[in-house]
């Protein structure tokens, strides 16, 4: 029998991991993402199976990082989606194969059960794995050892098991689509993740690491700023496709607004839903500066001034609002249109049609 067996792969970890190490993997501050953490930091030092259940896109390949990180294993985390594998490659992806085990094999290959001596094995849609391989998996947990396809020899393995899946498994062990040994071998530690929706708080800042990591990646970007109302909206929105379609919305904003500062109208017209955005504030121009940062009241100021008051003549206000600020960046740009469509970012046609709607005239400020 080959032996993989170490006494640095089998050592026991007592030390609980420092938090900074989860929440280098996992960001945010919810009370739902804390407990999660928590879990995390309680069972990653022991060698407990852990089955990750969570909706599409919530990070459970995250959660299996964090706990392989968590747990100081020495080996590597290797990830396998038992759903993206076609069923008659799946066993010879995880057990490996000696030369002339089947047609094509031409050599011989370590799988990727024996890869993940000494770390983790991460075994994610676990629902999609055939049954006949459900009871092969079955036995290496049991036994700790595992022969490639066409061989003779047995070879122990010492791995930390992490598995995932988005299909509810009672369901499908109850049905008889999967085997109720192996489920009960692999659930010894549940971890539940949430849905975005459910720690929309948290939003701000895993936004914050996806940017520092789009940066680390590619210094030269011009990246976006998500203002707060911006902000507000993402945390509103529903996110059925979870963190992914996070990610996907900044993709789409780092595309659509580079160095520009992304509104909740953007979000809501251009990120959310496909359509391109205006052309005003056309490409090559600077970022317009926050509000705040010009002095003028940031959108979500208005929430306190408006605590208390029972009724308010909306489009009455923001018609004054648009035409004092029109007619300011008028009177500083000595009546000159275009100067103070551009002040504005707004085309000049534009302006006009306004000034002519408000009845402006072109005052110079002197
Ligand atoms: N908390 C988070 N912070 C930053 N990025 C995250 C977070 N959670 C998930 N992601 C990112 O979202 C994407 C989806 O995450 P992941 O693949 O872990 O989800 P999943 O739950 O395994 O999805 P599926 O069930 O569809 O396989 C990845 O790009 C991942 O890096």
């Amino acid at each position: 029998m080959t032996s993989h067996f170490s006494p640095e792969g089998a050592r026991s970890r007592p030390l609980p991991p420092p938090a900074g190490l989860i929440n280098r993997v996992i960001p945010g501050e919810s009370v739902s993402i804390c407990r999660v953490k928590q879990l995390i930091a309680a069972v990653a030092v022991s060698d407990a199976p852990v089955l990750v259940r969570g909706s599409t896109g919530t990070g459970k390949e995250l959660a299996a990082e964090a706990l392989h990180r968590a747990s100081g294993r020495g080996g590597a985390l290797i990830a396998v989606n038992c759903a993206a594998i076609p069923a008659d490659l799946l066993e010879s992806e995880l057990f490996g194969h000696e030369k002339g085990a089947f047609t094509g094999a031409d050599r011989q290959r370590i799988g990727r059960i024996e890869m993940a001596h000494g770390g983790t094995l991460f075994l994610d849609e676990i629902g999609d794995m055939p049954l006949a391989l459900q009871a092969k998996l079955l036995r290496v947990l049991e036994s700790r050892r595992i022969s490639r396809v066409g061989g003779t020899s047995e070879i122990e393995v010492d791995f930390r098991l992490v598995t995932a899946t988005h299909r509810n498994l009672d369901a499908q062990v109850a049905a008889g689509g999967f085997r109720c040994d192996l489920y009960y071998r692999i659930n010894v530690f549940p971890l539940e993740l949430p849905d975005l929706r459910e720690r929309a708080s948290d939003i701000p800042l895993i936004l914050a690491r996806m940017l520092e990591d789009q940066l680390a990646r590619d210094p030269a970007l011009d990246l976006p700023h998500f203002d707060t109302s911006a902000l507000r909206a993402l945390a509103g929105h529903s996110w059925p496709g979870n963190v992914r379609e996070l990610r996907n919305v900044l993709a789409r904003a780092i595309v659509l607004f580079p160095g520009r500062i992304v509104t909740a109208r953007h979000v809501r017209e251009n990120l959310l839903q496909l359509a391109m955005p205006d052309p005003e504030g056309p490409a090559g121009q600077q970022p317009a500066a926050a509000p705040e940062a010009q002095g003028l009241p940031e959108p979500s100021q208005f929430h306190d001034m408006l605590e208390g008051r029972a009724d308010l003549d909306l489009r009455g206000y923001l018609r004054d609002i648009e035409v004092a600020l029109i007619e300011a960046a008028l009177a500083k740009r000595d009546g000159c249109v275009s100067r103070a469509a551009d002040a504005l970012r707004l085309r000049r046609t534009t302006l006009i049609e306004k000034m002519k709607k408000f009845g402006i005239m072109r005052c110079s400020a002197a």
